[in-house]
């Protein structure tokens, strides 16, 4: 039997198809499956390898256990204004009224989280956040969650055969990736994809496709992603009709390590800062405070005295500016290597032994410990770390209902860090594992109440067919490595489309990336189908293509600066662009963006912030209905 005979491919169908792994896709799966579903979870790494598992700070959840004055109007206000208000504001209110009760909900799953000296879960500072909020397990809490969902999955399956099920209705398939969508009649029907291990074909009919595939990091050199981020899920849903929103915000995460060379991008924690780790420049000058923005100035201390202050006493003092959002802190860091007073290897310093002693460092970020230790030689109770931004992140994906998580295509729906519209234009530490709760609910819900009115579906031989010749065609080609083509991809991106960006440079990556597409198109592999990364990496590649033009389409049509989003030619932010997504979509096989209005927050929402911080956000005719209620002010509520 030939490689690609068509007899190979194995033929699954369900009523809930799961594709990723990660806590978005296991809590989807968890939902549908409790709704009576059968469901199959496809996973392109193996089962529990996501990026979820590399979660490190916790899951931000306003559940008030070591500030009672916190509650879900807080978050969300923190929420949209670390999306410069840009964020889809219904999914935002419903991400901070839900979080808590996913978290509570993964105890009875049985998560261990650390614990307040009351027996309470623990939570920590972040950026952004106003009171502590990060429920979390030392630094390692995406371990947890993942740990906890996966066990959560197994008692699933016991329950079935418990039930004398034959088989379990809630199957895991891991490395295993999906290279396409089957659409009939603008809905879906199924998806195509192959073993990694062996290189054979699989087709799954189901009425209901949850896509959970996570980020898009791997188009950039320098990133905390690993290798399977490589927008898949973000291309197979525009390919399938869906609509990508926001791809020009990139957060790039302001600590990674920088040295040495082969670990540069690995994520340093903001819980480092969250701790009392401060920020110092070759001079040792604490330089946050000289980036301070107006929109924040209210909230953040002018000192270092008021800063250090208020660890202790949060209620009477303003945070450090170390715990700024992301985006502020990385281009403050940008700004000080660009003037010359980076540290040696081209980032900053991060101190954190001059501020804690040995044993807390220790115990709170044992990871941190062990990973400048064993990567870089250095000891973190003793010297500083030097750090600089990483791609991080993508705010931009697919355009969902805030509701339901579905999509524009009938059956299809997004959950986790591959949608879009939940963070705005830049995301808040500890928002992205509240958001897969959360919304990893919502598309399991929505996606089984779907499968519940679809006939089966049936997919034809010719699909099925044409996926596989698709999938086989870089070995037929004479083209370039893939790997090189990898490195040419991320060196467009890195140079062009970073943290800071131009006019004319992102008119550059288009060309560039233009004269790339053929090239990719005509990618070759050799060797034979099973383990063969580099067949997989060659299919991999036209989804990093389609993201990387999707984000410079947009990055060059938003003429202003805005989260994870800086124009040097367009500095500062422009109440008209915050009325307006950008929303890609696919025609003909080309990127088309349009403009698109982004959803007006209600009058009560609008409420619960004071008309001065809105009047730096909106125009005036937008706040202007608002009713600031005084019982709801910035620091009351
Ligand atoms: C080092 C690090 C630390 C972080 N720390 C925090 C933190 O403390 N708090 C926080 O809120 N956020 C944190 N984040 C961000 C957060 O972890 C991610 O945004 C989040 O986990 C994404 O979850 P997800 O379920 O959407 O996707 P992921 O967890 O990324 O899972 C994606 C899944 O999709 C699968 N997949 C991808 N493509 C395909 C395909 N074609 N076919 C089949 N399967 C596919 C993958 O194999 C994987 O199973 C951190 C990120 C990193 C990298």
């Amino acid at each position: 039997m030939s490689d690609n005979d068509i007899n190979e491919v194995e033929h699954l169908a369900c009523d809930v198809l799961v594709i990723g792994a990660g806590g978005a896709g296991l809590r989807a799966a968890v939902e549908a499956r409790l709704a009576g579903k059968s469901v199959i979870v496809i996973s392109k790494s193996l089962f529990g390898k996501a990026h979820t598992v590399m979660a490190e700070g916790g899951a931000a959840a306003a559940m008030g256990n070591v500030n009672a004055n916190d509650n879900w109007q807080v978050h969300f206000r923190d929420t949209m204004r670390g999306g410069k208000f840009l964020n889809n504001y219904r999914m935002a209110e419903l991400h901070a009224q839900e979080a808590p009760d996913r978290i509570w909900e993964l105890e009875t799953y049985g998560a261990l989280f650390d614990r307040t000296p009351e027996g309470k879960i623990s939570q920590r500072n972040f950026g952004g956040h106003e009171y502590p909020r990060l429920a979390h397990v030392g630094d390692r809490t995406g371990l947890e969650l993942i740990r906890t969902l996966q066990q959560k999955l197994v008692s699933l399956q016991q329950d079935d055969e418990a039930a004398g099920e034959s088989e379990s209705k809630l199957q895991v398939i891991d490395e295993t990736t999906i290279t396409e969508l089957f659409i009939e009649g603008g809905a879906v029907k199924g998806a195509f994809g192959y073993r990694r291990a062996t290189g054979g074909f699989m087709a799954i009919a189901a009425p209901a496709i949850v896509l959970a595939t996570g980020g898009i990091g791997r188009s950039f050199k320098v990133t905390s992603n690993s290798w399977e981020y490589t927008g898949d899920g973000h291309a197979l849903a525009l390919r399938a009709g869906a609509k990508l929103i926001n791809m020009e915000f990139i957060q790039f995460h302001p600590t990674g390590m920088v040295w040495p060379p082969s670990v540069r991008g690995i994520l340093v924690t903001e819980s480092v800062r969250g701790d009392g780790g401060v920020l110092k420049n070759s001079a040792g000058e604490r330089f946050m405070f000289d980036y301070i923005p107006e929109v924040f100035k209210a909230q953040y201390a002018d000192n270092p005295e008021e800063g250090d202050r208020w660890y202790t006493d949060p209620d009477h003092n303003r945070r450090p500016p170390e715990l700024l959002p992301r985006d502020e802190v990385a281009r403050a860091i940008n700004s000080e290597v660009k003037a010359g007073r980076g540290s040696e290897h081209g980032g900053v310093y991060l101190d954190i032994a001059s501020r804690r002693d040995a044993e807390t460092i220790r115990k709170k970020l044992p990871s941190m410990y062990h990973q400048f230790k064993e990567l870089a030689d250095v000891d973190i109770t003793a010297e500083p770390m030097e750090v600089g931004p990483t791609c991080h992140y993508i705010m931009g994906g697919i355009e969902v209902d805030a509701d339901t998580a579905a999509s524009a295509v009938a059956g299809l729906f997004a959950a986790g860090e591959v949608s879009g519209g939940m963070h705005g234009s830049n995301r808040l530490g500890g928002n992205s594992l509240s958001d897969l709760l959360v919304f990893g609910k919502r598309a399991g819900e929505y996606a089984a109440a779907h499968a519940s009115g679809a006939e089966s579906p049936k997919l034809t031989e010719a699909e099925i067919a044409a996926a596989a010749e698709d999938a086989l065609r870089p070995f037929g080609n004479e083209g370039e490595n893939p790997y090189a083509l990898q490195s040419a991809l991320q060196a467009v991106n890195g140079r062009l489309v970073g943290i800071i960006r131009k006019a004319g440079e992102l008119e550059e990556a288009l060309t560039e990336l233009a004269a790339l597409e053929s090239r990719i198109a005509n990618v070759s592999a050799s060797g034979g189908r099973a383990y063969n990364p580099g067949w997989h990496l060659a299919l991999d590649l036209r989804n990093m293509y389609v993201c990387s033009v999707a984000t410079a389409k947009a990055a060059l049509e938003r003429d202003e600066s805005r989260g994870g989003h800086t124009r040097e030619d367009a500095p500062g932010m422009d109440p008209e662009w915050r009325k307006i997504n950008l929303v890609a979509s696919l025609e003909d096989g080309e990127v088309r963006l349009t403009r698109q209005d982004v959803p007006a927050m209600t009058p009560e929402l609008l409420g619960l912030f004071e008309t001065a911080e809105l009047s730096k956000y909106m125009t005036a005719d937008e706040y202007g209905t608002a009713t600031t209620d005084p019982s709801t002010t910035v620091e009351e509520a």
